[in-house]
């Protein structure tokens, strides 16, 4: 790590605040052009990813998945009956996150020439930073051509009666936690919702869903919700819907939590996970020395600078375009990039659509999968977000159930596909698959849209035989009639 004393100057072609894997992979863009990059971290380098978000997650999420799929294979059902072996499960959470140590990654932004500074960063006017260290001391900064702010978002949790003394799981905890609780309750049926409950019940809570709307995974296709509350249920958690909490108490320190519930019912749980979105950090970057707003998302143009600035960049989770770690690398590539071409006046700037300067995939094609059982996978748009947007387009259904491969993959084998077809540009705009297995198949759809593959031409992409990819084929065999 560069010895702050060591540092010349405190002036760099490129300042990045945030060194989740956002901010690296800025970095890591800039550096490659041949930029000097100071990159400032207040916690722990690799950001909310490594250590309470993706890793942590899909760490406890395998296991609980895989003796789902198991158990629905004949001949090896029998053997996976029994518990899952809860201290192995954490062990190797604990594991993926190197035990919430940074010194891997470390290791690798120091070998692309990047200079690390430990500390708090803040915006203190034009191009200027000051960098505020755990023992007080304060450096200054000044970016030769940008600052990047990857400074990435935080749990929100509403502010109810009684809320700060029941000391009430986030995402952190939920993803951290050292033993499983007797009782659950989850408030929140997003993406962190469903991937925790199936987490918790999975290793022996009992899990109630407190829902507010209708539904689960209300951004995606509605059977995606669907089939994961069907899923969730047979596994023994219990979801409600259509109810808010208006009231949470603990009795004593370490005593249950109640829970109030706006139809009357009243919770009682070990635990409550809070798993109900996000807020920008950037409350205290010092976003009003440039004449932002502080605790804002910062709004960017397609190569993620912010709006009215001709040197600061927003990228990642920061920008609320897509909060997701893949989209907001892919933010990063295009946003170091666009620095180097324009520190450096060449090549000439791309900005247009699926330029090399344009993250226009932000619009058309974000990925996702949830790791749930059954896996919920969905890239481009809605069929409700592609009518809303004008679009004159068509929906396509299919029963996964009825493919060879998924029958082969598990006994009583549920889910579902849907393709939305764009009936002027005959491309697909938008492709959702619900069911064990599917994640791995997500990228195929990516490919279409992102590629605006015509309907014709899929037809020429033939899926191996007996694979759940088969889907695509009777996909297209139902839109061609
Ligand atoms: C439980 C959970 C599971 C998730 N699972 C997935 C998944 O499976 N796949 C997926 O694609 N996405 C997932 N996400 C979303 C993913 O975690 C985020 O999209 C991703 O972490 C965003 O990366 P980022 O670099 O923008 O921000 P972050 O990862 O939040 O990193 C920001 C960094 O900036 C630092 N920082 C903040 N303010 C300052 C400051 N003033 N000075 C210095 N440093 C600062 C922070 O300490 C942090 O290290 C999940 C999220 C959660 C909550
Ligand atoms: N596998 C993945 O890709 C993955 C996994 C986890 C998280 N993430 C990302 O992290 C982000 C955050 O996830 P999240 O689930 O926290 O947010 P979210 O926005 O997906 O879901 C939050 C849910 O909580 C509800 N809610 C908000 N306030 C509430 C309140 N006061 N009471 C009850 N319900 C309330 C919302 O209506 C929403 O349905 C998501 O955007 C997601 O993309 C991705």
């Amino acid at each position: 790590m560069t010895d702050l004393d060591g540092v010349k100057s405190g002036e760099y072609d490129v300042v990045v605040i945030g060194a989740g894997p956002v901010g690296e992979n800025v970095a890591d863009r800039a550096r490659a052009a041949g930029l000097s990059t100071a990159v400032i971290e207040s916690e722990l380098i690799g950001g909310e990813c490594s250590y309470w978000a993706c890793m942590p997650s899909k760490a406890l999420l395998r296991p609980v998945v895989a003796r789902a799929d198991a158990r629905r294979v004949a001949g090896l059902s029998d053997a996976v009956q029994g518990p899952l072996d809860v201290d192995a499960v954490l062990a190797h959470r604990d594991y993926e996150t190197s035990h919430w140590k940074d010194d891997g990654q470390v290791g690798w932004l120091e070998s692309i020439g990047a200079d690390i500074y430990r500390g708090k960063g803040r915006l203190t006017g034009v191009r200027q930073v000051s960098v505020t260290g755990a023992d007080g001391t304060e450096r200054h900064l000044t970016a030769r051509h940008a600052v990047a702010v990857c400074t990435g978002s935080r749990a929100v949790v509403p502010s109810l009666p009684g809320i700060a003394d029941v000391r009430p799981w986030t995402s952190r905890e939920a993803t951290s936690a050292k033993e499983v609780p007797g009782r659950l309750v989850v408030v929140g049926g997003g993406v962190v919702g469903v991937e925790m409950a199936t987490v918790w019940q999975g290793l022996g809570a009992e899990v109630t869903m407190v829902v507010r709307g209708g539904q689960l995974l209300p951004r995606m296709e509605p059977f995606a919700g669907e089939l994961v509350a069907e899923a969730l249920t047979e596994a023994g958690a219990r979801i409600l819907t259509g109810v808010s909490t208006t009231a949470v108490s603990r009795a004593g320190h370490d005593g249950p939590v109640t829970v109030e519930l706006d139809d009357g019912e009243r919770l009682e749980a070990d635990e409550i996970l809070f798993a109900t979105g996000r807020a920008p950090r950037t409350d205290d970057l010092g976003l009003d020395t440039v004449g932002l707003e502080p605790g804002s998302w910062l709004t960017v143009d397609d190569s993620c600078r912010v709006d009215g600035s001709d040197w600061l960049y927003a990228v990642g989770d920061v920008n609320h375009r897509a909060l997701l770690t893949h989209q907001g690398k892919y933010q990063a590539r295009i946003a170091g990039a666009a620095i180097a071409a324009r520190a450096q006046g060449t090549p000439p700037m791309e900005t247009d659509p699926w330029g090399a300067h344009a993250a226009t995939a932000d619009h058309a094609a974000v990925p996702q999968v949830v790791f749930t059982d059954p896996e919920a996978a969905s890239v481009g748009l809605t069929l409700a977000e592609a009518e809303a947007a004008g679009h004159r387009v068509r929906a396509v259904d299919h029963d996964l159930a009825a493919v060879a491969g998924s029958g082969l993959y598990a006994k009583g084998y549920k889910g579902r596909a849907r393709m939305v077809v764009d009936l002027d540009r005959r491309i697909l705009l938008g492709v959702t698959f619900v069911g064990p297995g599917i994640g791995e198949l997500l990228h195929s759809a990516t490919i279409a849209v992102a590629g605006e593959v015509p309907v014709e031409r899929l037809w020429h992409a033939v899926p191996a035989y007996p694979t759940i990819s088969e889907v695509w084929l009777r996909l297209l065999e139902s839109f061609r009639g």
